[in-house]
C-alpha cells in the first residue's frame, strides 16, 4: 500500500473538519474523495500533505509520515495540486514549474521542464509570460505541471475540473488517466462525481467530515448507497450521478 491514512481528525478551534477518517491508495492506483461542500474533503488532502494540522497517522510508503513537515513529505514523494491552482501569477510559467521542483537538488531539472513542456504544449509557447497569461483550464494545467515537477509517487489532486470549460474537464480527466497508466498513484477530490468514479478504482464519500460510505467505483456506481450516502436522496443529484 502506498498511501494509508488511519483515523484522522482535522479540527480548526472548535470546528470539526474530518472526524477519525481511513483511506488508502495502492500503488500506481487512483481513489477518488467525493463529498458535497464543506464535507472535508480539502482539509484532508491538505493534512496528509502536512499543510494542515491533524492528528492520527499517515503512512506513506511504509513509513509514517504523521509528524513530517510538508517539505518533508514532498521529499518523499508526495506533491498537491491544490484546490483554487494558486500559480503565481505575478512570475513566468517557467518559474512556476520551477517552483514544483525547489526541494530537488538533482541535475535532471532542465529534463524534466523538457518533459512538461511535451506534455503542455500551450505552456511552452509562453514560457516566459507571466501566469496571468493563462486562462483558467491552462493555469490548471501550469497548477498539475508543477506538482508534476517534483517528480511524485503519489499526486493529491483538488478538485481539479472546478470551474472549467467541458473541453478542459475532458482534459484535466484525460491527463489524469494517462499520468496513472505512467504510473502514478492519484488522490482525487472531485465535485464531478460520475468523471471521477470513471477514472478511479476505489471512491470514498465524506459528510460531514465522516466517512459515509466507501467502495470499489464498479460497485459504487451500480448501487444506491452513493446517492443515500452523499446527500440523502436529493433527486437532481441522484440524475446527475446516474446520467
Ligand atoms: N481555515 C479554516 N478555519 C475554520 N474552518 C474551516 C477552515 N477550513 C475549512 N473549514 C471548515 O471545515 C469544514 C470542511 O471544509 P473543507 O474545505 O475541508 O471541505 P471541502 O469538502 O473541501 O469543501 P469545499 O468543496 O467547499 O472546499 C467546513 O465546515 C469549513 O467551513
Amino acid at each position: 500500500m502506498l498511501l494509508e491514512v488511519r483515523n484522522l481528525s482535522v479540527s480548526y478551534g472548535n470546528v470539526s473538519a474530518v472526524s477519525d477518517v481511513s483511506v488508502h491508495v495502492e500503488e500506481g492506483s487512483i481513489a477518488a474523495v467525493l463529498g458535497a461542500n464543506g464535507a472535508g474533503k480539502t482539509s484532508l488532502l491538505n493534512a496528509i500533505m502536512g499543510v494542515t494540522r491533524a492528528q492520527g497517522v499517515v503512512r506513506f510508503a511504509g513509513q509514517v509520515i504523521s509528524g513530517w513537515s510538508s517539505a518533508r513529505r514532498v521529499s518523499a514523494g508526495i506533491a498537491l495540486v491544490p484546490e483554487g491552482r494558486r500559480i503565481l501569477l505575478s512570475l513566468t510559467i517557467e518559474e512556476n514549474l520551477l517552483m514544483g521542483a525547489y526541494q530537488r537538488r538533482d541535475r535532471e531539472i532542465t529534463g524534466d521542464l523538457t518533459k512538461m513542456y511535451d506534455l503542455f504544449p500551450n505552456l511552452a509557447r509562453r514560457r516566459n509570460y507571466l501566469g496571468s497569461v493563462l486562462s483558467g483550464g491552462e493555469q490548471q494545467m501550469l497548477a498539475i505541471g508543477r506538482a508534476l515537477m517534483a517528480r511524485p509517487r503519489l499526486l493529491l489532486m483538488d478538485e481539479p475540473s472546478l470551474g472549467l470549460s467541458p473541453l478542459f474537464v475532458r482534459e484535466v480527466f484525460n491527463l489524469v488517466r494517462s499520468l496513472n497508466s505512467a504510473g502514478l498513484a492519484i488522490l482525487l477530490v472531485e465535485q464531478n462525481t460520475r468523471m471521477a468514479l470513471q477514472a478511479a478504482r476505489r471512491g470514498y464519500v465524506l459528510k460531514l467530515g465522516r466517512l459515509a460510505l466507501e467502495s470499489d467505483t464498479e460497485e459504487l456506481m451500480k448501487s444506491d448507497d452513493l446517492t443515500k450516502a452523499y446527500l440523502g436522496d436529493d433527486v437532481t443529484v441522484k440524475h446527475r450521478l446516474h446520467a
